[in-house]
């Protein structure tokens, strides 16, 4: 549409009022499944969850929130938060960082590009650092794409890399970051053939080293800096593959809490820490865990940390990652530009908001939300509310998290009548699925309901409206499963723990005192996802949604 015939004002919908408070929670990793032993949901007391879906059936529906329903590449791949809440809030599919830098690698665009061109001045006397998450995944990096760009990069000249890994166990099984370090060590050892001088320098498990979350513990990123920039780590090993399986051996340690590490030479000297000259590529396509590296390596002021060092580097992370912050300002590859977000429209439209989630899940409800811009769109119109998480510890111990201090700050926000829109992330069920704990899961899981409950009774008594629904599926899913869907076993007969999201799709429901009567689920929308809940809500607020925007799911029947 051409600019000047545009206009932020939403055209007011022919049947729906506006001015009802409308609760918008989000469940994170709360997906839809069969009932069995190792589907939390079930397992656990929902009722406030199962109430909606027996209650009204023409107001509860199941939405697509994996694959290309959210802009990513292939119907195999899982959902994950970043595209989930990016298609709940901008109501559109765009294709998101995974496929953009398959494409930018596929065609040969990457090296073409602004990016590529600033780190590679670094080549002929530096160092290229590869900085990322080492696996197939999918959700922040994937393996194939690092094995692309470190043929790229060595076709284009450099002639010293390293490597330092963060390794996985969280959107793939538990154990196969060896795996994964053999597969890379094989391909620097044909590099190396071929002249490079191309090596892993150090490593650490996500959770431990480096991919930290909206600045919950910075801790973990200074880990990494030490490991990754100066080349110091309280492990020290010759070859990486030693390394992981070493330190798996450690009690209660696994691939998402590795230690850091570092690999030294004969003369148990770092072989790659970064230093002045040198190229540093983050490789992760996803924002919200490099963010906080970015920062670090970038910022001139920079007081989060001691960094004892801050080298004269070249950085471009994989993508930009946060649009407001223009962080980092160079990239291999450009992220999707998600604009005229629903949030956005709203404030437009004198839609007041409230957005509350803990550390963990807070740039969630915002951040991507938004459309990954950190910050207002209109401080006057909105009021973000961050819950710190509790920080040191892996949430199978405190499985309830903070789901009742959010349900109690969405609940005084909305009894406040401050607010037209009460947007909350309940982290429960993702957060304590990933663990892999399924006790906790269950716990955490009747937490998660319990807020639902808080929440929904608060719309109750303001005569409100809510949507309920999830980002993506995990706790209903705790087990690895063969194509027939029987669980895998490993090698010692014992089941083999999912600690990834799933393929499920989600709930959503809608419902509350003030909702207007004959709206309900349409029938013609069998195959509607994430995006297409943004318009949904656009029309509770009593508004028609922009053209472009996917379609609603809602319908006004006169009765
Ligand atoms: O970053 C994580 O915690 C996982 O890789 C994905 O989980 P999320 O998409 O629910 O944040
Ligand atoms: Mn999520
Ligand atoms: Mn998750």
């Amino acid at each position: 549409m051409g600019s000047s015939e545009f206009s932020w004002k939403l055209k007011d919908h022919p049947k729906l009022p506006k001015g009802k408070t409308i609760a918008m929670v989000v469940l994170d990793g709360w997906g839809e499944a069969n009932p069995n032993k190792y589907n939390c949901i079930h397992v656990a007391e929902t009722p406030t969850m199962d109430s909606l879906k027996n209650g009204a059936p023409d107001k509860w529906r199941l939405v697509k929130a994996h694959g290309k329903a959210v802009g990513l590449p292939t119907d195999d791949d899982m959902g994950n938060s970043e595209v989930g809440h990016n298609a709940l809030g901008a109501g559109r599919i765009y294709a998101q960082g995974a496929q953009l830098v398959d494409i930018a690698l596929e065609t040969g665009k990457i090296y073409d590009g602004e990016g590529f061109k600033y780190i590679k001045e670094s080549f002929e006397t530096g160092t290229l650092h590869l900085i990322g998450l080492l696996s197939d995944g999918g959700v922040h990096s994937r393996l194939n794409q690092l094995q692309l760009l470190l043929k790229g990069a060595s076709e284009r000249g450099a002639k010293r890399i390293r490597v330092h890994i963060l390794t996985d166990g969280r959107d793939v099984l538990d154990g196969s970051s060896v795996g994964f370090v053999e597969t890379l060590e094989n391909d620097l050892a044909k590099l190396r053939e071929k002249g490079v001088d191309a090596q892993v320098a150090s490593g650490g498990g996500r959770m431990y080293v480096t991919m930290d979350r909206y600045e919950n513990d910075w801790d973990v990123v200074k880990r990494g800096w030490d490991a990754q920039v100066l080349g110091e780590a309280p492990h020290k090993f010759k070859n990486p593959v030693e390394a992981v399986k070493k330190l798996r051996e450690i009690p209660n340690t696994n691939d998402q809490y590795l230690p850091p590490f570092v690999i030294v030479d004969e003369n148990g000297k770092a072989v790659g820490p970064i230093v002045d000259g040198d190229a540093v590529v983050t490789f992760n396509f996803r924002a919200d865990r490099m963010v906080m590296i970015a920062k670090a390596l970038e910022y001139e002021n920079f007081d989060k940390f001691d960094r004892v060092r801050f080298p004269k580097i070249r950085y471009a992370g994989m993508l930009q990652y946060d649009g407001e912050l223009k962080l980092p300002s160079r990239y291999l590859v450009s992220p999707p530009e998600i604009e005229r977000t629903s949030g956005e429209y709203l404030v437009h439209n004198g839609v007041r908001t409230f957005a509350c989630s803990e550390t963990v899940k807070f740039g969630h409800v915002t951040f991507f939300w938004n459309g990954n811009r950190s910050g207002y769109f209109n401080p006057q119109m909105e009021e973000y509310v961050e819950i710190p998480s509790d920080s040191g510890i892996t949430f199978n111990v405190q499985p309830k998290m903070k789901a009742l201090e959010i349900a109690e700050k969405a609940r005084d926000a909305i009894l406040s009548r401050k607010f037209d829109q009460v947007r909350v992330n309940l982290p429960n069920g993702d957060m304590v699925g990933h663990t892999g704990d399924i006790e906790a899961t269950v716990v955490a899981c009747k937490a998660a309901d319990e807020a639902v409950k808080m929440i929904l009774d608060a719309i109750e008594q303001v005569g409100g409206i809510y949507v309920v629904t999830a980002d993506h599926g995990n706790a209903e899913d705790m087990v690895k499963r063969n194509k027939k869907g029987e669980p895998l076993l490993d090698k010692n007969g014992n089941i083999q723990i999912l600690t990834s999201h799933t393929l499920e799709p989600v709930p959503i429901a809608i419902g509350g005192p003030g909702l207007a009567p004959g709206v309900r689920f349409r029938k013609d929308v069998p195959n509607g996802g994430l995006a297409n809940v943004a318009a949904t809500v656009i029309n509770l607020h009593g508004f028609e949604a922009p053209s472009d925007y996917e379609t609603t799911l809602i319908e006004v029947v006169d009765n």
